[in-house]
């Protein structure tokens, strides 16, 4: 008997469907290699989800979301959707689907490529070899605090509010995942937190260091504030090896560290924490190329690869498409964000492509 898995396959907005129909590609070929039955069930997701149904979540999705083995998410949002109710907008489904399937822990791997050094923003020696992982907490912080929302006070004028809030056992949970992981690489942790003026990081601070006493003293624990973090990061990336940081201090923060390997197009990330987890590139919709087949589809298929790690136990997979996408990089091929001089300059269909012709011989 073959092993079968599902997995609900939300495209998204934007570029969302087109760097996930080069992953669905990658999961038909690795499918077909290893003999497994996939069962893709695609659904729709943020803009799309608003359009079909009136909610960027809907039922339909969340629950397909739920019964599957994984998710794979391209990526939501877009102009059109920038006014209407904070509640209707695209980016709320991919908070409702981390909150619903409890996946308190992203993991952001910033690795660079060795034939992307010359394609990051810093040179090439402070970059070579470089290989962090942000662990981002995904379900508390800023993100979900309350009392949040916009009211109108007496003599009309509007006051906006988010609330930053953690609780003790949020915070050990995720400063467990953060260790654990550690434990498996090069056992140091840097906690990146705001706590000379932000109680609630004050209090992450404190916890952070309570656990790494009581649990991972074998783990080097540093701590650092978010902006000289986010300098740091330019300065001396390599200083780093796992990050472990807040909801919305990891969200910049990864963005930033993107930059580090040639382009947000490469970053994958896996949600983990409850029984089904979720894989999806770091970056958005990125309207300004969607529908013109420019998109770097690295990151999502990257981020399958996280996914056969993570959840279908398959860690050979994911070590096949990094091998993969090393030698198509190697060879010259480049997408317009990582393009530089002397390469070969290829559309997100083409890299798809590349990588299913390259997987095939691999596998
Ligand atoms: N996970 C998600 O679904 C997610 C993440 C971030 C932003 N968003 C949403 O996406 C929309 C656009 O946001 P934004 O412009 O701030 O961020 P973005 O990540 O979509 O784009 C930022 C820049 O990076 C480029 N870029 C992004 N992904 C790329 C790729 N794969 N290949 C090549 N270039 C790429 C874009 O062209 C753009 O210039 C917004 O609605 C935002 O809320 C969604
Ligand atoms: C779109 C938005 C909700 C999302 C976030 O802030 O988490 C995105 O920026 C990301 O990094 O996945
Ligand atoms: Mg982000």
């Amino acid at each position: 008997m073959s092993q079968e898995y599902t997995i609900a396959v939300l495209p998204g907005d934007g570029i969302g469907p087109e760097v996930t129909a080069e992953a669905v590609k990658v999961l038909r070929v690795v499918e077909t290699r290893l003999g497994l039955k996939l069962n893709l069930n695609e659904k729709p997701v943020g803009g799309a989800g608003y359009e079909a149904t009136g909610h960027p979540l809907p039922g339909e999705t969340l629950e397909a979301a739920k019964e599957a083995d994984a998710v794979l998410l391209g990526a939501v949002g877009g102009p059109q959707w920038e006014t209407i109710d904070f509640s209707l907008r695209p980016e709320r489904a991919l908070l409702g689907l981390r909150s619903e399937l409890n996946l308190f822990a992203n993991l952001r791997p910033a690795k660079v490529f060795r034939a992307l050094t010359e394609a990051s923003t810093l040179k090439p020696e402070v970059v070579e070899g470089l290989d962090i992982l942000v662990v981002r907490e995904l379900t508390g912080g800023i993100y979900f605090g309350e009392p949040r929302g916009v009211v109108t006070l007496q003599g009309g004028e509007r006051r906006g509010t988010n609330t930053l809030v953690y609780t003790e056992s949020e915070i050990v949970r995720i400063a467990k995942v953060a260790f654990d992981v550690a434990l498996k690489r090069n056992k140091k942790v840097c906690s990146v937190d705001k706590a000379n003026v932000l109680e609630a990081t004050g209090l992450w601070r404190e916890v952070v260091t309570d656990l790494h006493k009581k649990e991972f003293s074998g783990v080097e624990l540093s701590h650092m504030y978010v902006d000289n973090a986010a300098m740091q990061l330019v300065r001396n990336p390599k200083q780093f090896d796992v990050i472990v940081t807040t909801n919305m201090f990891g969200d910049i923060l990864s963005d930033e560290a993107s930059m580090l390997t040639g382009s947000i197009g490469m970053l994958p990330s896996a949600s983990l924490g409850g029984k089904t987890a979720m894989y999806e590139p770091i970056h958005g919709s990125a309207p300004d190329i969607a529908g013109k087949d420019m998109a770097n589809p690295l990151a999502t298929i990257l981020s399958v690869g996280m996914m056969f790690k993570y959840s279908l136990d398959r860690e050979d997979v994911n070590t096949a498409l990094e091998n993969v996408v090393e030698s198509i990089l190697e060879a010259g091929y480049r997408t317009k964000d990582i393009m530089s001089k002397g390469m070969k300059e290829v559309g997100c269909k083409e890299m798809g492509d590349l990588v299913v012709q390259a997987l095939e011989k691999k596998l």
